[in-house]
């Protein structure tokens, strides 16, 4: 299975980096992880709903021109179904079963993901009703990743 991070904006904090290199390299037995940055638009405090949704369609743009079409995409919307630990890992083993080799996690900007990325998005993932900064959500999706394929084979992992 392959598996790429798709992500608005560079990382730039060496404590995430250093948790997300820690992360690939345990997925290195289950699957291959490539994480791709799209850059991201400036996005001050004033923009009017139309710039919003502008900065959001550009980014939106770049986001879905590194998914191919036999990609299943997966995007973290806050708004997005909550699901256990053990159903993501479900989730993997069934898309992996049914052929589906590449997928794609979305993790949006600053404003959130455009209605493109949207509709393009085979199912909306969240992690709760609160906020989380984009580039930690990178480190906590690797590390729900990482358990769900310990779940699916079967290996302990922390409660
Ligand atoms: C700072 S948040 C964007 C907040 C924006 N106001 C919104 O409503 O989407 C940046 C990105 O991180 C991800 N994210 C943040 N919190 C999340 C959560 N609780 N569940 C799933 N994804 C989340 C989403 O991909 C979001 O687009």
């Amino acid at each position: 299975m392959k598996i790429s991070i798709i992500s608005v904006g560079k990382l730039k904090e060496k404590y995430l980096k250093q948790g997300i290199e820690e992360y690939i390299k345990r997925m290195g037995p289950y699957a291959k992880v490539d994480i791709q940055e799209v850059s991201d638009e400036k996005a001050p405090e004033n923009l009017s709903e139309a710039q919003m949704e502008e900065v959001k369609q550009k980014e939106g743009e770049r986001i879905l021109s590194k998914i191919g079409a036999d990609t299943y995409v997966i995007t973290l919307e806050i708004e997005g179904k909550m699901i256990t630990s053990e159903k993501l890992a479900e989730q993997l083993d069934q898309l992996a079963t049914y052929g589906n080799s590449k997928i794609a996690f979305v993790i949006g900007g600053s404003l959130g993901i455009s209605e493109d990325v949207q509709k393009r998005s085979d199912f909306a993932l969240s992690f709760s009703k609160m906020t989380f900064p984009h580039q930690m959500m990178r480190l906590m999706l690797l590390e729900q990743v990482y358990r769900a394929f310990r779940i699916m084979r079967g290996e302990p992992y922390h409660k």
